[in-house]
């Protein structure tokens, strides 16, 4: 059985360079986690690290960010890092403020820009295996 932290990364198209720069400077910190990434992010993530094993979901657009929240719902989830692109409309806005909602429902740590990620990094609280709900109901085939 894995009993590993799961943690989520995602970000937006103009967030990927330094969502890269982040798993490169935090490869060892990220090691002991079960990753999974929405499809591009992961792909971007798996280039520059090479000793992290990432589970790619579907591309944020074609439903990853669905997916990770279905994880969340299902209590696998310990921690999200998304990497918003603030200045950038996306047609995919609602799934983005769906996922954040979820997040918020679960009371789930989450960090949404660079500085909040290395904090959240470090946290007691996501290296401790808490996880978000005790009853997981439905489970996500993809994973
Ligand atoms: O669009 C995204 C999140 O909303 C990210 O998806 P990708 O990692 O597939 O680009």
């Amino acid at each position: 059985m894995n009993t590993r932290p799961m943690l989520a990364l995602v970000a937006h198209d103009a967030k990927k360079d330094a969502m890269v720069d982040f798993a490169v400077r935090n490869e060892e910190k990220l090691l002991p986690f079960t990753l999974v990434a929405t499809g591009t992010t992961g792909g971007r993530i798996e280039e520059g690290c090479s000793r992290l094993n990432i589970t790619r979901l579907k591309s944020g657009p074609l439903g990853g960010d669905q997916q990770i929240g279905a994880l969340i719902a299902e209590g696998r989830l310990n921690g999200l890092i998304f990497f918003v692109d603030p200045l950038s409309p996306m047609p995919h806005d609602v799934d983005v403020k769906a996922l954040m909602r979820l997040a918020l429902v679960y009371d789930l740590p989450m960090a949404l820009n660079l500085a909040t990620a290395e904090i959240l990094l470090r946290s007691a609280r996501l290296t401790g295996l808490k996880t978000t709900s005790t009853t997981p109901e439905i489970s996500v085939s993809a994973i």
